[in-house]
């Protein structure tokens, strides 16, 4: 999968969040998008996992031939604090549900995801009675167990303690090896392994 940006920018009403953005994001290279609170790393994500329309310029997705825009959810995996989860389906029928559209990973099934989350004993806990921390590592897990070759992580480790934190890391150095990510952050505990770095000031 290779995207492509050509002079994107996004606005909401009258104000331009960033402008002018040239980038093109490669298959299996790591990125961050960086920036302080408010400057825009969220809308540049929803952007690329093509949920927001850019205002002006053009964005494209090859792989290897161009993919619609409306199909390109099939191909990205995404997990961020502010996606919900149904509340109501416990953990087992979370995952259940998750890879009924999308495909696992090489070699995972659904209780080797369990085992991975170390939650076998909440699998018939309902989402709704998970603390914050639980939720985020079974976003994170849902979304590095898939079978796509994009992975978008906005603030990955939010909500999660030092022993989550070496969890998330571990789970990336497992699953990233051949995918391209893209990490929203402003914590370098989150992007360290990044190779390449955007800051959104620079596109103001
Ligand atoms: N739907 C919207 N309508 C109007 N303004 C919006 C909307 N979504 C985001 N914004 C504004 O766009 C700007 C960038 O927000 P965004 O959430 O992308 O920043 P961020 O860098 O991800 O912040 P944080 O680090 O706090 O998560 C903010 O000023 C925000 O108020």
């Amino acid at each position: 999968m290779e995207i492509s940006l050509n002079n994107v920018g996004r606005r909401f009403n009258k104000e331009w969040i960033f402008k002018n953005i040239n980038y093109i994001f490669k298959q299996g290279e790591k990125y961050a998008i960086l920036g302080p609170n408010g400057s825009g790393k969220s809308t540049l994500l929803s952007v690329l996992l093509g949920n927001l329309t850019p205002s002006e310029g053009e964005i494209t997705y090859t792989d290897p031939d161009e993919i619609r825009v409306e199909n390109i959810y099939q191909s990205i995996s995404f997990a961020a604090p502010y996606l919900d989860l149904v509340e109501e389906f416990t953990l087992q029928e979370t995952i259940d549900f998750h890879f009924q559209f999308k495909a696992y990973a090489d070699g995972l099934n659904a209780s080797s995801v369990l085992s991975l989350l170390g939650l076998e004993k909440s699998q018939d806990k309902a989402l709704k009675h998970f603390s914050s921390g639980m939720k985020q590592r079974t976003k994170l897990a849902l979304a590095c167990c898939a079978n796509t070759s994009v992975l978008i992580l906005d603030e990955p480790t939010s909500n999660l303690d030092t022993q989550g934190i070496d969890w998330y890391l571990a789970l990336i150095e497992k699953f990233a090896t051949n995918k391209m990510i893209i990490v929203g952050s402003n914590q370098a505990h989150e992007y360290d392994f990044c190779k390449h770095q955007l800051s959104i000031t620079d596109y103001k």
